[in-house]
């Protein structure tokens, strides 16, 4: 009995995408790896399950590469929302979305940014606008949590940050008890921010949604920015717009690379 699954992707952040709305689908975190291995699998960056929901129009559960389930995925919201195929809201474990498809992609409300150390989470108190602690060149990252966890680091030349060496380091460090997500920042003007990231159980990825939200939102916070910022990510750009005390609007596309039948049992 084979189950179909969309390839999608937003700026090349890949994902399978399972639409469990009309028949249920038990997916777990070793059957998520399992698929979402590039050499014996579907191949992606992220699993995405889409089911009904009590309380929004849908609900989308994520699992990363490495099987374990997440919170928030900015990209895959976008693929979701141009799935629905009309503006919705949806459920995930990191808060409300809203969204509507457009244009070439999607534009999502991602909710507000939360800032407490308890809240990104931290393992204990300190200023998240710069924490005290560095890992070689990258130190004073300011902590943002945007339905998940990440850092970011401005840097004056992304090219010059080993981030495929530092990145598991900083994920897996103790001061992070559910690990993070690390984004390393140049700001090019105040419109202007280029930026990459090192996934939590994803590793570097060519483009990641809230990575690009936390990343325009540190930005704004230190002044570094305006209200409206295009992060350019190694997969193309992000428009990101935030304002203090409001909600975080993203915006951007959303592909669908081909639709696949693939037999789940022979990969529990
Ligand atoms: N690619 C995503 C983020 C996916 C989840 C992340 N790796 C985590 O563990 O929190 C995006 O586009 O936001």
């Amino acid at each position: 009995m084979t189950r179909s699954f969309h390839k999608m992707h937003g700026l090349g952040n890949d994902f399978a995408v399972f639409d469990a709305r009309e028949t249920p689908l038990a997916m777990t975190p070793a059957l998520a790896a399992a698929l979402a291995d590039r050499h014996t699998g579907i191949g992606c960056d992220q699993l995405i399950v889409v089911e009904p929901s009590t309380i929004a129009d849908v609900r989308m559960r994520i699992w990363n590469a490495d099987g374990s389930e997440v919170e928030a995925c900015g990209n895959a919201t976008r693929c979701v929302a141009a799935l629905v195929g009309r503006e919705c809201s949806i459920e995930t474990a990191g808060g409300l979305l809203s969204a509507a498809p457009g244009g070439d992609g999607a534009s999502v409300d991602m909710g507000a940014p939360r800032f407490g150390w308890e809240e990104i989470p931290l393992a204990y108190a300190m200023d998240t606008t710069a924490l005290p602690v560095g890992w070689e060149m990258l130190e004073g990252a300011t902590a943002i949590n945007v339905g998940n966890p990440h850092l970011v680091f401005f840097v004056p030349d992304l090219d010059d940050v080993p981030l495929e060496r530092l990145g598991p380091q900083i994920e897996t460090d103790p001061l992070f008890p559910n690990r993070i997500n690390v984004n390393v920042a140049q700001v090019i003007d105040r419109g202007r921010v280029r930026a990459r990231t090192w996934e939590r159980g994803a590793g570097l990825t060519r483009a990641c949604g809230t990575g690009a939200c936390a990343t325009a939102v540190a930005a704004i916070r230190a002044g570094l920015a305006d209200n409206e910022v295009t992060v350019e990510l190694p997969g193309g750009p992000l428009v990101i717009e935030w304002r203090s005390g409001g909600n975080i609007r993203m915006t951007g596309p959303a592909t669908l690379a081909y639709t696949g039948e693939i037999d789940l049992e022979a990969f529990r």
